[in-house]
């Protein structure tokens, strides 16, 4: 029997107090892009770390140009990766790349469209300035305009996304501590399931669950192995004891509801995983059951129609991965729900939360607006292929009328 269920509220309560750091490792940074920082990255120099010459043409003193100066003699040619000339006479320029060190003494640099270039007779060359720059410091990217050496640019926590690792690689990050990697056992159980290279018979259907749930676990940062045992106690007791002991979790799927094959509550107790609770008020995935054992695996086991599974893991199982690849005291950030408007009238009697699958597009001016999905239901996995994600549609209400903003989980990038 299923005890009284809980709230979504209250499953997700509990769930969040078996969240713990799994802990920190040293990576090269070449490998650690997606990864969850677990230290401060700070500017290791001003950036820029010089006077960086920001476009192809002329160094020269703007004061020349003031008292009425127009053409330069070339003292000298720097580019790129070249340390800055010396000695540039006053009156003279340095023709300079972009991208290099500025010449102490010049502070203004001439592109070559606003430049004319001549030769003369004893082959020295010179440029006569075309259109005056506005300013001093023209075309010049001043040394530490952006940021200052020692100035905390990503903080612990952040997800090392493509910004983050070109600023890492800039100041020098060659290693990175990162959060390890959650490891993840993914179980479809299920009699009635066959390999998915194999030709079910009429009463059978392919097992998709497991690799759906790999998938989803990979986007979230985990590890993830991929497990399926036959509805059959023995064979569950013999397997389960290595995947608790050896993953931060276990994330199951089907045999959690009230069929004479759903052993799974039963038999993870008896593993010694504590039952956190077994049943919420949610539509779907009414009879997920969640357990943890002390000093081992945290335990999703989520019922099994498709849809049911998909949705308890973006519900629960995801913000668990990501929490736990914080550092501690740190919560994450940028994830979760997001708000949407709804398109079309809902009408949902029971009172328990509603999961209901949307396609998600942006208004012209730029509102998420949230359709419902005509959805046949816990058992339609089609109906994932054209949704977004789903709303959360709170127990304590029955209506939902067009305009009403509410959280979406979003499974789409
Ligand atoms: N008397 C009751 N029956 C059911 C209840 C209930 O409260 N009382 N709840 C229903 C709800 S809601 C759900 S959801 C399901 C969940 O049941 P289980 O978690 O025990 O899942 P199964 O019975 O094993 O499977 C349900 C369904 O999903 C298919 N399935 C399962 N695993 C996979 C997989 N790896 N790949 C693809 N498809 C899978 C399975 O074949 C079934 O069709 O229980 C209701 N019953
Ligand atoms: O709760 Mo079940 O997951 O509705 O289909």
């Amino acid at each position: 029997m299923l005890p009284p269920m809980i709230s979504v509220a209250e499953a997700t309560r509990l769930v969040a107090a078996t969240i713990r750091p799994l802990g920190t490792e040293l990576l090269s940074l070449s490998l650690a892009a997606g990864r969850i920082l677990h230290e401060d990255l700070r500017a290791d120099r001003d950036f820029p770390p010089f006077n960086r010459v920001a476009m192809d043409g002329m160094a020269l003193r703007y004061d020349a140009l003031v008292a009425g100066q127009r053409e330069f003699l070339i003292a000298a040619t720097q580019f790129a990766g070249q340390p800055p000339v010396t000695g540039t006479p006053a009156t003279a320029a340095v023709e300079i790349m972009t991208g290099a060190m500025l010449p102490a003494g010049l502070d203004t640099v001439i592109r070559y469209e606003d430049l004319l270039f001549r030769t003369d007779e004893t082959g020295q060359r010179h440029a006569t300035v075309q259109a005056l720059p506005p300013r001093a410091g023209h075309n010049v990217h001043r040394q530490a305009a952006d940021r200052q050496c020692g100035e905390l640019l990503v903080p612990a926590g952040t997800r090392l996304e493509p910004a983050e690792m070109a600023v890492a690689a800039t100041i020098g990050a060659a290693t990175v501590a990162v959060a390890r990697r959650p490891r993840l056992a993914v179980v479809g159980t299920g009699d009635e399931l066959v390999p998915i290279s194999a030709q079910p018979a009429a009463h059978q259907i392919r097992r998709s669950n497991a690799l759906m749930l790999q998938a989803a676990a990979w986007q979230a940062g985990a590890e993830a192995d991929s497990f399926h045992f036959d509805d059959d106690p023995a064979v569950l007791h013999q397997e389960l004891p290595a995947l608790l002991a050896g993953y931060d979790a276990v994330v199951l799927s089907g045999g959690v509801s009230m069929g004479k094959a759903d052993f799974l509550p039963e038999i993870l107790q008896e593993l010694g995983v504590e039952q956190r609770f077994h049943g919420v008020a949610q539509r779907p995935g009414k009879p997920f059951w969640f357990g943890a054992r002390a000093g081992g695996a945290v335990v999703f086991a989520l019922p099994g129609n498709p849809v049911s599974t998909f949705m308890n893991f973006y519900r629960y199982v995801q913000p668990w991965l990501q929490a736990s690849q914080q550092p501690a005291g740190v919560a994450a950030t940028g994830r979760g729900p997001v708000p949407a408007v709804l398109t079309a009238p809902i009408e949902f009697r029971p009172a328990m939360t509603h999961f209901l699958l949307v396609s998600l597009e942006y208004s012209p001016d730029g509102r998420l607006l949230a359709t419902p999905e005509r959805a046949g239901g816990s058992g339609d996995m089609a109906s994932l292929l054209t949704s977004g994600g789903f709303l959360e549609l709170p127990p304590e209400m029955e209506h939902f009328p067009v305009g009403i903003v509410l959280p979406v989980w979003r499974f789409r990038e």
